[in-house]
C-alpha cells in the first residue's frame, strides 16, 4: 500500500529474484490498463460526443499540463549529474518551449497547444491567464511537478513513463476528432501529429534509464508504483474536468 509516493522505506532482505528486462518492460506496459484512454471525459472526447464547451474545456485545462512538463523536464535536468542523459532530455524542453539556434526556429508544443485552442475557439489570453484551470486539476498537476523536484532522477524519469501509452492517444485524436469535429480547424491538430514521433523518441530514453535503474525486484516494484501515482494524476485530472464539464452518454 502506498502512503507518499516520496516516501520509500529501507528495503528489508529480500531473496526474490528481479525480472527479467522484458518482463519488467511487460509489466510497466501493462499498467496500461488504467491509462486515461479509458477514462469516461477522454472516451467521450474521442467518439464525438463531446460538446464545443466540453472540448474547449479539455483545451484550457490542458494546458495547465503542457506548461508543466517542460519545468518538470527542468527540475530532472537540475538533479541529474550525468552529462550524458541531460544531453538527451534537454530535447524534451526544446519540443516544448520551442527554440531558435542557428536560424532554425521551432515555435515549440506550447505555442502548437495554444493553436489548438485557438482551433477549438478560444482567445489565447483566456488560455494563458489561466482562468479556465479547474484546482482539483491544477493540484494533480503540480504533484507531477513537486515529485519531479523532490524524487531522485531516475524515479522522475520512470513517473515520465506513461507516454509509452501516449502515441495510441494521440493517433486516435487524429483519427476521430476530423470526422466528428468539422467545426475544429484541421491546422489546429498538429499539436498530436508532433508528439506521436515524439513520444516515441522519449519513451526509449526513459525506458532505457528505468530498465537500468531498477535492477532489484524491489526497485521494480517501486518503479510499477512510480508509474501507478503517474497513471493517478492523468486519471485525477480527467475526473476534475468530468465533474466540472459532465460526461456525455
Ligand atoms: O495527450 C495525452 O494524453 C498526453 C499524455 C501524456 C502522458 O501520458 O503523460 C503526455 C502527453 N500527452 C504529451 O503530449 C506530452 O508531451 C507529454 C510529456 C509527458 C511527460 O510525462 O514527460 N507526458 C506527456
Amino acid at each position: 500500500m502506498r502512503a507518499d509516493i516520496l516516501y520509500q522505506a529501507a528495503p528489508a532482505y529480500d531473496e526474490r529474484p528481479a525480472w527479467s528486462r522484458e518482463e519488467f518492460e511487460a509489466k510497466l506496459r501493462e499498467r496500461g490498463r488504467s491509462y486515461h484512454i479509458h477514462h469516461p471525459f477522454n472516451v467521450m472526447l474521442n467518439t464525438g460526443k463531446a460538446t464545443p464547451e466540453q472540448v474547449r474545456g479539455w483545451v484550457a485545462n490542458r494546458f495547465y499540463y503542457q506548461i508543466a512538463i517542460p519545468v518538470k523536464d527542468a527540475s530532472i535536468m537540475a538533479n541529474c549529474p550525468d552529462r550524458d542523459i541531460r544531453r538527451g532530455w534537454v530535447q524534451r524542453i526544446l519540443d516544448h518551449d520551442g527554440f531558435e539556434i542557428g536560424g532554425i526556429k521551432d515555435p515549440g508544443g506550447i505555442e502548437a497547444w495554444l493553436r489548438l485552442a485557438e482551433a477549438v475557439g478560444l482567445a489565447r489570453e483566456e488560455v494563458l491567464d489561466l482562468r479556465h484551470v479547474i484546482p482539483a486539476l491544477r493540484f494533480a498537476v503540480d504533484a507531477y511537478i513537486n515529485f519531479a523536484r523532490k524524487a531522485p532522477w531516475q524515479e522522475a524519469v520512470c513517473s515520465s513513463l506513461t507516454e509509452l501509452f501516449a502515441p495510441e492517444i494521440h493517433k486516435q485524436r487524429l483519427a476521430t476528432w476530423p470526422q466528428h469535429y468539422g467545426w475544429i480547424e484541421p491546422e489546429g491538430l498538429g499539436y498530436f501529429r508532433n508528439r506521436v514521433s515524439q513520444a516515441r523518441r522519449d519513451v526509449e530514453q526513459g525506458l532505457a534509464v528505468t530498465l537500468d535503474h531498477f535492477n532489484t525486484r524491489a526497485l521494480q516494484e517501486r518503479a510499477l508504483e512510480i508509474l501507478q501515482f503517474k497513471l493517478d494524476i492523468l486519471w485525477a485530472m480527467n475526473d476534475a474536468m468530468a465533474q466540472r464539464y459532465g460526461v456525455n452518454a
